[in-house]
Protein backbone atom coordinates (compact mmCIF):
# COMPACT_ATOMS: atom_id res chain seq x y z
CA UNK A 1 0.00 0.00 0.00
CA UNK A 2 1.17 3.57 -0.84
CA UNK A 3 1.88 5.81 1.86
CA UNK A 4 2.59 9.78 1.65
CA UNK A 5 5.40 11.49 2.89
CA UNK A 6 5.07 15.92 3.07
CA UNK A 7 7.69 17.42 4.35
CA UNK A 8 7.20 20.15 6.95
CA UNK A 9 10.34 21.96 5.63
CA UNK A 10 13.11 21.13 3.79
CA UNK A 11 16.14 23.82 4.69
CA UNK A 12 18.89 23.34 6.67
CA UNK A 13 19.53 24.50 10.31
CA UNK A 14 20.09 28.23 8.94
CA UNK A 15 17.86 29.08 6.11
CA UNK A 16 15.12 31.79 6.47
CA UNK A 17 13.79 30.53 3.22
CA UNK A 18 12.61 27.02 4.09
CA UNK A 19 11.37 25.40 7.34
CA UNK A 20 13.60 22.95 9.12
CA UNK A 21 13.66 19.82 6.95
CA UNK A 22 10.92 17.61 9.27
CA UNK A 23 8.22 15.44 7.93
CA UNK A 24 5.05 13.47 7.91
CA UNK A 25 4.37 10.24 7.06
CA UNK A 26 0.76 9.19 6.13
CA UNK A 27 -0.66 5.94 6.47
CA UNK A 28 -4.26 5.53 6.71
CA UNK A 29 -5.36 7.67 9.27
CA UNK A 30 -1.76 7.36 11.14
CA UNK A 31 0.74 10.16 11.06
CA UNK A 32 4.06 10.23 11.92
CA UNK A 33 6.12 13.25 13.04
CA UNK A 34 9.69 12.62 11.58
CA UNK A 35 11.49 15.65 13.75
CA UNK A 36 10.08 18.44 15.06
CA UNK A 37 13.00 21.39 14.77
CA UNK A 38 11.92 24.89 15.98
CA UNK A 39 10.12 25.64 13.09
CA UNK A 40 7.92 23.06 12.89
CA UNK A 41 5.00 24.43 15.14
CA UNK A 42 4.70 27.36 12.23
CA UNK A 43 5.33 24.78 9.67
CA UNK A 44 2.58 22.50 10.75
CA UNK A 45 0.40 25.50 10.52
CA UNK A 46 1.36 26.86 7.48
CA UNK A 47 0.26 23.20 6.01
CA UNK A 48 -3.52 23.77 7.83
CA UNK A 49 -2.43 20.98 10.03
CA UNK A 50 -1.96 21.26 13.83
CA UNK A 51 0.16 18.73 15.85
CA UNK A 52 -3.16 17.31 17.11
CA UNK A 53 -3.51 15.38 13.77
CA UNK A 54 0.18 13.92 14.39
CA UNK A 55 -0.22 9.97 16.02
CA UNK A 56 3.80 10.21 16.82
CA UNK A 57 6.68 11.65 16.73
CA UNK A 58 10.04 10.17 15.82
CA UNK A 59 13.25 12.30 16.77
CA UNK A 60 16.68 11.41 14.49
CA UNK A 61 18.98 13.27 16.38
CA UNK A 62 19.48 16.07 19.14
CA UNK A 63 19.90 19.71 16.80
CA UNK A 64 17.49 22.50 17.48
CA UNK A 65 16.00 22.08 13.96
CA UNK A 66 15.10 18.19 14.54
CA UNK A 67 13.95 18.99 18.15
CA UNK A 68 13.20 22.61 19.33
CA UNK A 69 9.57 22.32 18.70
CA UNK A 70 9.10 19.33 21.25
CA UNK A 71 8.53 21.92 23.96
CA UNK A 72 5.32 23.26 21.99
CA UNK A 73 4.68 19.76 20.68
CA UNK A 74 4.60 18.40 24.49
CA UNK A 75 2.09 21.33 25.37
CA UNK A 76 -0.78 20.63 22.54
CA UNK A 77 -3.53 18.58 24.03
CA UNK A 78 -3.82 14.60 23.33
CA UNK A 79 -6.63 12.88 23.57
CA UNK A 80 -5.05 9.35 24.76
CA UNK A 81 -5.84 8.56 28.38
CA UNK A 82 -2.41 9.26 29.13
CA UNK A 83 -2.80 12.91 27.18
CA UNK A 84 0.82 12.35 25.89
CA UNK A 85 2.50 12.73 22.73
CA UNK A 86 3.96 9.41 21.54
CA UNK A 87 7.94 9.85 21.14
CA UNK A 88 9.90 7.63 19.53
CA UNK A 89 13.18 7.30 19.51
CA UNK A 90 16.63 5.36 19.91
CA UNK A 91 17.10 4.69 23.59
CA UNK A 92 20.78 6.79 23.72
CA UNK A 93 19.05 10.14 22.65
CA UNK A 94 16.81 10.12 25.95
CA UNK A 95 18.61 11.32 28.35
CA UNK A 96 20.76 13.93 26.08
CA UNK A 97 17.37 15.02 24.94
CA UNK A 98 15.88 16.16 28.69
CA UNK A 99 19.19 17.72 29.33
CA UNK A 100 19.07 20.06 26.12
CA UNK A 101 18.50 23.39 26.57
CA UNK A 102 15.81 23.74 24.15
CA UNK A 103 13.46 21.61 26.34
CA UNK A 104 14.45 23.30 29.34
CA UNK A 105 10.63 24.86 29.29
CA UNK A 106 8.92 21.44 29.99
CA UNK A 107 11.46 21.14 33.36
CA UNK A 108 9.77 23.82 34.42
CA UNK A 109 6.43 22.25 34.78
CA UNK A 110 5.14 21.05 37.61
CA UNK A 111 7.09 17.72 39.03
CA UNK A 112 8.27 16.42 35.65
CA UNK A 113 12.41 14.94 35.85
CA UNK A 114 12.27 13.01 33.14
CA UNK A 115 11.08 13.10 29.59
CA UNK A 116 8.47 10.29 30.21
CA UNK A 117 7.13 12.89 32.34
CA UNK A 118 6.13 14.72 29.26
CA UNK A 119 6.02 12.49 26.55
CA UNK A 120 4.77 8.66 26.18
CA UNK A 121 8.74 7.70 25.43
CA UNK A 122 9.17 4.56 23.54
CA UNK A 123 12.73 3.96 22.60
CA UNK A 124 14.05 1.85 19.83
CA UNK A 125 16.72 -0.25 19.16
CA UNK A 126 18.47 0.13 16.30
CA UNK A 127 18.58 -2.25 13.28
CA UNK A 128 15.67 -3.42 14.33
CA UNK A 129 12.50 -3.37 12.21
CA UNK A 130 8.71 -1.82 13.74
CA UNK A 131 6.14 -1.76 12.51
CA UNK A 132 4.28 1.71 13.03
CA UNK A 133 1.25 1.14 10.90
CA UNK A 134 -0.56 -1.07 8.71
CA UNK A 135 1.26 -0.14 5.70
CA UNK A 136 4.32 0.92 7.89
CA UNK A 137 7.75 -0.10 9.17
CA UNK A 138 10.23 2.00 10.76
CA UNK A 139 14.16 0.55 11.26
CA UNK A 140 16.77 3.18 12.87
CA UNK A 141 20.10 2.65 11.66
CA UNK A 142 23.13 4.63 13.25
CA UNK A 143 24.74 6.59 11.24
CA UNK A 144 27.57 9.00 11.55
CA UNK A 145 26.58 13.20 11.46
CA UNK A 146 28.54 15.14 14.46
CA UNK A 147 31.83 13.02 15.79
CA UNK A 148 30.76 11.28 19.25
CA UNK A 149 26.67 12.24 18.80
CA UNK A 150 24.49 9.32 18.39
CA UNK A 151 22.49 9.98 15.39
CA UNK A 152 19.97 7.79 13.16
CA UNK A 153 18.91 7.31 9.78
CA UNK A 154 15.80 5.51 8.59
CA UNK A 155 14.41 2.84 6.68
CA UNK A 156 11.07 2.89 5.67
CA UNK A 157 8.92 -0.06 4.87
CA UNK A 158 12.42 -1.84 3.75
CA UNK A 159 12.94 0.07 0.67
CA UNK A 160 13.28 3.98 1.52
CA UNK A 161 16.49 5.04 3.06
CA UNK A 162 15.97 8.13 4.66
CA UNK A 163 19.15 9.69 5.75
CA UNK A 164 18.56 12.45 8.15
CA UNK A 165 21.60 14.47 8.60
CA UNK A 166 24.61 12.27 7.49
CA UNK A 167 28.66 12.39 6.41
CA UNK A 168 29.05 10.87 2.68
CA UNK A 169 28.55 6.98 3.38
CA UNK A 170 29.07 5.65 -0.26
CA UNK A 171 29.75 2.42 1.11
CA UNK A 172 26.57 2.50 3.10
CA UNK A 173 23.79 3.61 0.12
CA UNK A 174 25.39 1.05 -1.99
CA UNK A 175 25.16 -2.00 0.64
CA UNK A 176 21.65 -0.25 1.20
CA UNK A 177 20.63 -0.47 -3.08
CA UNK A 178 22.22 -3.63 -3.45
CA UNK A 179 21.89 -5.84 -0.37
CA UNK A 180 18.24 -4.04 1.09
CA UNK A 181 16.35 -3.64 -1.44
CA UNK A 182 16.18 -0.04 -0.99
CA UNK A 183 14.56 1.84 -4.21
CA UNK A 184 14.37 5.65 -3.20
CA UNK A 185 16.89 7.41 -1.19
CA UNK A 186 16.02 10.87 1.13
CA UNK A 187 19.58 12.77 1.00
CA UNK A 188 20.46 15.73 3.38
CA UNK A 189 22.38 18.01 1.09
CA UNK A 190 24.93 20.46 1.57
CA UNK A 191 24.84 22.53 -1.74
CA UNK A 192 28.50 24.58 -1.94
CA UNK A 193 31.35 24.45 1.07
CA UNK A 194 33.17 21.60 2.59
CA UNK A 195 30.68 18.95 4.45
CA UNK A 196 31.87 18.61 7.47
CA UNK A 197 28.81 16.87 9.06
CA UNK A 198 26.58 16.85 6.08
CA UNK A 199 26.59 15.11 2.83
CA UNK A 200 27.57 17.16 0.14
CA UNK A 201 26.64 17.88 -3.14
CA UNK A 202 29.72 17.15 -4.74
CA UNK A 203 30.04 13.69 -3.07
CA UNK A 204 26.24 12.41 -4.30
CA UNK A 205 27.44 13.58 -7.82
CA UNK A 206 30.52 11.10 -7.12
CA UNK A 207 28.06 8.53 -6.98
CA UNK A 208 26.94 6.11 -9.53
CA UNK A 209 24.56 6.67 -11.94
CA UNK A 210 22.24 3.69 -10.21
CA UNK A 211 22.09 5.30 -7.10
CA UNK A 212 22.12 8.95 -8.09
CA UNK A 213 18.97 8.33 -9.84
CA UNK A 214 17.11 7.02 -6.37
CA UNK A 215 18.26 10.26 -5.08
CA UNK A 216 16.06 12.96 -3.75
CA UNK A 217 17.52 16.44 -1.83
CA UNK A 218 16.82 18.00 1.36
CA UNK A 219 18.05 19.59 4.03
CA UNK A 220 19.13 22.52 1.82
CA UNK A 221 20.36 26.06 2.25
CA UNK A 222 18.79 29.52 0.40
CA UNK A 223 21.02 28.42 -2.46
CA UNK A 224 18.89 26.28 -3.63
CA UNK A 225 17.29 27.96 -6.91
CA UNK A 226 20.64 28.76 -8.68
CA UNK A 227 21.25 24.95 -8.07
CA UNK A 228 18.20 23.67 -9.62
CA UNK A 229 19.13 22.02 -13.04
CA UNK A 230 22.68 21.61 -11.98
CA UNK A 231 22.15 18.45 -9.61
CA UNK A 232 22.26 15.61 -12.38
CA UNK A 233 19.39 12.90 -11.53
CA UNK A 234 18.91 13.98 -8.33
CA UNK A 235 15.66 16.28 -8.04
CA UNK A 236 15.04 18.72 -5.23
CA UNK A 237 12.29 17.48 -2.61
CA UNK A 238 9.93 20.43 -2.27
CA UNK A 239 8.55 21.45 1.68
CA UNK A 240 5.10 20.83 1.99
CA UNK A 241 4.47 19.03 -1.33
CA UNK A 242 3.14 15.29 -0.78
CA UNK A 243 4.65 12.53 -2.38
CA UNK A 244 3.84 8.83 -2.75
CA UNK A 245 6.16 6.35 -1.44
CA UNK A 246 5.61 2.99 -3.56
CA UNK A 247 7.54 0.16 -5.11
CA UNK A 248 7.90 -1.08 -1.36
CA UNK A 249 8.28 -5.08 -1.39
CA UNK A 250 5.49 -4.48 1.42
CA UNK A 251 3.46 -3.49 -1.44
CA UNK A 252 4.07 -7.13 -3.58
N1 LIG B 1 28.71 26.99 11.81
C1 LIG B 1 27.88 26.09 12.37
C2 LIG B 1 27.64 24.87 11.71
C3 LIG B 1 26.75 23.97 12.30
N2 LIG B 1 26.16 24.24 13.47
C4 LIG B 1 25.24 23.27 14.11
O1 LIG B 1 25.67 22.00 13.68
C5 LIG B 1 24.53 21.26 13.29
C6 LIG B 1 24.75 20.21 12.26
O2 LIG B 1 23.51 19.55 12.07
P1 LIG B 1 22.23 20.41 11.68
O3 LIG B 1 21.06 19.66 12.13
O4 LIG B 1 22.35 20.84 10.28
O5 LIG B 1 22.32 21.70 12.63
C7 LIG B 1 23.60 22.31 12.71
C8 LIG B 1 23.76 23.42 13.70
O6 LIG B 1 22.94 23.21 14.81
C9 LIG B 1 26.39 25.43 14.10
O7 LIG B 1 25.80 25.69 15.15
N3 LIG B 1 27.27 26.35 13.53
ZN1 LIG C 1 19.62 19.26 10.55
ZN1 LIG D 1 22.00 17.67 12.66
Amino acid sequence: MTIYLQMLGTGDAFSTKYYNNNAVLQDHGYTLLIDCGVTAPQAIKALGKSFQEVTETLITHIHGDHIGGLAELAGTPRQEPHGKMTLLLAETLIEPLWQHPLLEPLHRKGGTRSLADVFNVKPLKPDTPYTLSPSLTLELIRTPHMPGKASYSLLLNECVFYSADLTFQPELLLHLVHNRGVTKILHDCQLSGRGQVHTTLRELMSLPEEIRKLIRLMHYSDEKPKFEGHTGEMEFLEQQVTYPLPGCRKDT
